[in-house]
């Protein structure tokens, strides 16, 4: 796979800074073993998240500068809800300064107390707010989701079996809303065709069950329905991520992903009642309904963002600069989930440390090591994240123990991703001698992956 030529070129730069090794073991030992806890100067290529961590255009920049702070009726506002309307479909706007916002007021709106929440795979704040308003969460996935070497085009489908069984058990009165994320991330960027979503609406449809997307890469996700789904390959991704919403009541968004923003997201429903409710939530959590958390200037580069995150060449690039460096790890036999998605290359982490037991964390193991070894960041998705059985308080260990490698948009270039290739084929050459964990040495109550610390075993 040749790396993409990108479609611009750099005019700003952000110098980084090379560590020594010396450095960074003192470092990891200060954030007990966290590299979440990583001051980022330390850090030389950030693989962390690619939340809010993309490169803006100069036009986003140029739009920063037309930002209208007006408390009430800001013109950026209508401009930010004209390019939301036009590009995801949603009559009713509200802004959120980032996705769990957005996750927050929706739960408070429609989950009570004893309500199930179907979805395709959990993610963190998602299953944290259902649960916060009393929901729970129902894993609705497919089960070749949960198997990183299970090579299908869209493993971020639903079970209708599975979805149809929940609502059959609790009754669909008992379900506020079926959870739906494009794409999957704690599967490894995985993808929903659009036919699974049409039989997803349609089952839910006969039991007057909405559904709401989660359509933080939901750009990345009509990328790969043009590619990989029959008849879709001769209409624009623009025209994809139309059909995508058109299939749904609402969706959140964190416009920190696909969008390019450093800060900003929304909720946007189809009912003016939910609507309404939401508007009265959002002044209370986030600011008044036409601001929602974001200055202008926010909103003026969601709104650019969301313009640019469509454009064919953008959003071709983006997806094959992650294709290059997993087709770099994968073709030195390193065990990675596939098929490779939109915004990560995950590592399997059981099968590259076959020899550290799941007990002491694999995933959060391999983090360190990438670290020390080339002063990359990435990211757990594993146990440390999957967090303890709220019943049982036993940990959780979920089928995927995954070191995900995040690439932000337009920040990195081929000689980075080389860098990450090299130290990831090292690592794994050396993987005999990496045969044990981390154990906890602090361990907060809810999401734990953010604030814990370790200690090498
Ligand atoms: C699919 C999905 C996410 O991936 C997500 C945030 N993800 C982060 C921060 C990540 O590193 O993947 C959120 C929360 O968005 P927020 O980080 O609050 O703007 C919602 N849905």
């Amino acid at each position: 796979v040749r790396h993409p030529a990108e479609p611009w070129r750099i005019k700003s730069v952000e110098p980084l800074r090379l560590t020594s090794p010396e450095e960074r073991a003192a470092a990891l030992a200060t954030a007990g073993y966290n590299v979440g806890l990583l001051p980022a100067e330390l850090v030389y290529i950030d693989l962390y998240t690619d939340s809010g961590t993309s490169a803006m255009s100069d036009r986003q920049w140029a739009a920063v500068m037309l930002g209208d702070e007006s408390y009430a009726g800001s013109r950026s506002y209508y401009r930010f809800e004209a390019a939301v309307r036009d590009h995801y479909g949603y009559e009713e706007v509200i802004p959120t300064h980032q996705g769990r916002a957005a996750e927050s007021i929706l739960s408070r709106c429609l989950i009570r107390p004893g309500h199930h929440i179907p979805g395709n795979m959990y993610f963190t704040t998602t299953r944290e707010h259902q649960e916060l308003n009393g929901g729970t969460f129902h894993d609705v996935i497919v089960d070749e989701a949960h198997d990183p070497a299970a090579d299908l085009p869209f493993k971020g489908n639903v079970d209708l079996t599975k979805l149809q069984q929940l609502i059959d058990k609790v009754g669909a009165e008992q379900i506020p809303y079926v959870s739906l994320a494009a794409t999957v991330n704690m599967a490894g960027g995985q993808p929903i065709s659009l036919a699974n979503l049409a039989e997803v609406r349609e089952l839910t449809r006969r039991h007057g069950i909405p559904v709401i997307l989660d359509a933080a890469r939901a750009v990345e996700n009509a990328w790969f329905i043009k590619q990989r789904e029959p008849g879709w390959s001769g209409r624009t991704v623009a025209e994809i991520l139309r059909k995508i919403c058109e299939l749904t009541d609402g969706a959140t968004m964190s416009a920190k992903k696909d969008s390019f923003v450093n800060i900003g997201g929304w909720l946007a429903v189809r009912d003016p009642r939910l609507a309404e409710q939401a508007r009265n939530l959002v002044v209370v959590y986030e600011g008044l309904h036409t601001y929602g958390g974001m200055a202008g200037r926010d909103l003026e580069a969601v709104a650019q963002g969301i313009e640019e995150s469509v454009q064919e060449d953008s959003i071709r690039t983006r997806v094959e600069q992650v294709a290059y460096l997993a087709d770099r790890i994968a073709g030195a036999g390193v065990p990675i989930v596939r098929p490779v998605g939109g915004h990560a290359v995950c590592l399997n982490a059981t099968g590259f440390l076959p020899y550290v037991p799941r007990e002491q964390f694999p995933a959060q193991t391999l983090t360190c090591a990438l670290y020390l070894d080339a002063g990359i960041r990435s990211t757990e998705r594993g146990a440390v994240s999957a967090g303890r059985d709220p019943v049982t308080g036993e940990n959780r260990y979920p089928p995927l123990e995954l070191v995900r490698l995040t690439i932000p948009r337009r920040a990195y270039t081929q000689g980075h991703m080389d860098v990450v290739a090299d130290s990831v084929i090292r690592l794994y050459e050396r993987r005999e001698e990496l045969c044990s964990g981390v154990e906890f040495t602090h361990e907060p109550s809810t999401l734990r992956f953010f604030q814990s610390r370790f200690r090498p075993l």
